[in-house]
């Protein structure tokens, strides 16, 4: 589908840095979220979702994470409520993950890092009939962030991390369907920190209304090192390099608020 990110990564960063600073960008992601900061607001409704498993079409190795991608070619797998008005569309989710248990994630909570993050991306099909319209808007797109543990098994998370070995290198692709990515969300999705903010890779286009979930789930040591069995590198290439570490630097907050949907 259109969401995947078809685009050619800059060579002159790293692949998933891009340029450290945007220029004129005062609303880039990630964050760091300062709890104590952060403004709870009665307005914001709890998050609503409605994933049809069947929308699951493939999942492919693109040279920075992997990504799990939808049919969103219709309203079937939605996101309502929150800070948002307008239904949103599932396109994909992806993780971003570090070298080592101690790192990885892309958004922190008082400095404190994760490590893994979880995102899960919809775009405006109220306003918009295409993710490539979308994704140049201010209000176009939103991601939940999801933080993982290393902890007991997450029997949801088995049959991706089943097919990872079958997409190790950059551009592999496989057929997979009927995946329930509700099955990644923590049990508690009312209480979430919400900011406007950005793509975190190349075009880091300001389209993102955040949703980080206070709940984090948990994976287990021998699933998340499957993650890092995967490449950045394709067949082709001589030099084979583990995809690890595919989190951007974070970026300055700019006066931005951090709403909370808890007290
Ligand atoms: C051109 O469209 C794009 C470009 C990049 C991404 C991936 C970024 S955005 C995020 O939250 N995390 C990431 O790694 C994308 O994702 C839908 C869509
Ligand atoms: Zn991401």
């Amino acid at each position: 589908t259109a969401c995947s990110s078809k685009y050619v990564l800059s060579q002159m960063h790293p692949m998933w840095q891009g340029p450290l600073v945007v220029p004129g960008g005062d609303r880039q992601s990630p964050i760091d979220i300062v709890v104590r900061k952060s403004i709870f607001d009665s307005k914001l409704k709890p998050l609503v979702t409605k994933y049809d498993p069947h929308t699951c079409q493939q999942i492919w190795n693109n040279g920075y994470s992997f990504l799990v991608e939808y049919d969103d070619t219709t309203d079937k797998s939605t996101l309502q409520g929150g800070p948002m008005e307008d239904k949103f569309r599932l396109c994909q989710f992806h993780f971003h993950w570090g070298e080592t248990n101690a790192w990885g994630s892309e958004h922190t909570v008082d400095k404190k890092l994760f490590p893994a993050e979880l995102h899960l991306v919809h775009w405006n099909s109220d306003k918009y009939s295409l993710f490539e319209e979308a994704v140049m808007e201010d209000n176009g797109l939103a991601v939940i962030g999801v933080f993982l543990k290393v902890g007991k098994r997450h029997e949801g998370l088995q049959k991706l991390v089943d097919a990872l070995p079958a997409i190790r290198h950059k551009n592999s692709v496989v057929e997979f369907n009927r995946f329930d990515p509700g099955c990644l969300l923590p049990t508690n999705t009312d209480d979430y920190w919400t900011y406007h903010g950005s793509l975190t890779t190349p075009p880091l286009t300001e389209s993102v209304t955040w949703m980080i979930m206070k709940q984090h789930i948990e994976v287990s040591h021998e699933q998340l090192a499957v993650f890092r069995s995967l490449l950045f590198t394709s067949a082709e290439e001589d030099m084979q390099k583990s995809m690890v570490n595919n989190f951007r630097v974070q970026q300055p907050l700019r006066g931005r608020a951090v709403r909370s949907s808890f007290n």
